[in-house]
């Protein structure tokens, strides 16, 4: 069985960070396992607390799991500091861990800070220019690139190109929190874009669609999907969980993460524009 690896922080509430990511990996047929940045007291209501790891707590979890069981791809969500960032990044090195998808979580939606301010310019010199795939939502490209306005797929595709010229080897832009009847999320591979397209899902539960988004990418690179299949996979899967989310608790619930499996490929729902 292919194993992959999330690097990231836990949501007590269940709908994202590593509870998302072993969900997800869990329903695309990988091994998941965990090493946990920080802990954050989460419910639907939003962010009630983040109580970051030690270094040397995060650092061990990395050496248990790579020097034993290894992994065939990685993603990283909230990684909180730049001391984090820089140790996160020395040990992908260090252990040569393959298909490495980074979430570049900075915000949570109810507006909590899951990156600190100052370990923005680490993210963007230290640590993308490690990944295979970088999946930023249109907030964090902006914010990545210095503020720049996007607000539609034409600067999308702009800023998809700007990004990768930081080092990763491919570039999806998410677009989640744009209007428009579709959502769109643009794809980069220093060649050609790609565009993923589904229905925008009128919803507010949508706690966690870039977590099991970019946990459903990097478990289809361990399967030796390329990039471009990986992410029209991960496009279907969060389009289906996102149709069937999850009315749990009294503010912006969970997608369902068993959706597509329960529902099958009957519909897909993202064809490539
Ligand atoms: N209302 C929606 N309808 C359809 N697809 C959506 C909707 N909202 C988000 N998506 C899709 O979900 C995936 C995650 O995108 P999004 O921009 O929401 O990421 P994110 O901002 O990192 O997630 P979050 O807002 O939960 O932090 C993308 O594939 C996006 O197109
Ligand atoms: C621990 C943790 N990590 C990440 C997110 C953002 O989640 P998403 O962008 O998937 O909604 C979150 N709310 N909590």
């Amino acid at each position: 069985m292919k194993k992959v690896l999330t690097i990231a922080g836990s949501d007590s509430g269940g709908g994202a960070g590593i509870q998302a990511d072993l969900k997800t990996f869990q329903e695309r047929g990988v091994f998941g396992t965990s090493v946990i940045t920080a802990i954050t007291a989460q419910n639907t209501l939003g962010v009630h607390g983040v109580y970051p790891q030690e270094l040397s707590a995060v650092e061990a979890q990395l050496d248990a799991v790579l020097s034993d069981i290894g992994t065939d791809a990685a993603k990283t969500g909230m990684l909180f500091s730049a001391e984090l960032i820089q140790l996160v990044a020395r040990k992908i090195q260090e252990y040569s861990v393959p298909s490495l998808v980074i979430d570049p979580v900075m915000i949570a939606k109810g507006g909590a800070p899951l990156l600190k301010k100052e370990a923005v310019e680490a993210l963007r010199k230290v640590l993308l220019p490690l990944g295979a795939v970088i999946t930023p939502n249109v907030p964090e490209a902006s914010e990545l690139l210095g503020g720049r306005r996007i607000e539609g797929v034409k600067e999308m595709e702009e800023a998809a190109k700007e990004l990768y010229q930081l080092g990763p080897k491919a570039v999806v832009v998410k677009g989640g929190h744009l209007d428009g009847e579709q959502s769109v999320d643009v794809l980069f591979d220093g060649e050609k874009w790609y565009h993923f397209a589904s229905d925008r899902i009128e919803t507010r539960h949508t706690h966690g669609t870039g977590c099991t988004f970019s946990a459903c990418i990097a478990a289809e690179m361990a399967k030796g999907r390329t990039i471009p299949e990986a992410v029209r996979t991960a496009k279907d899967f969060i389009t289906h969980a996102i149709q069937h989310s999850l009315e749990i608790g009294k503010g912006v619930g969970p997608t369902h993460h068993a959706a597509y499996r329960l529902v099958g490929e009957k519909s897909p729902s993202s064809p490539t524009v």
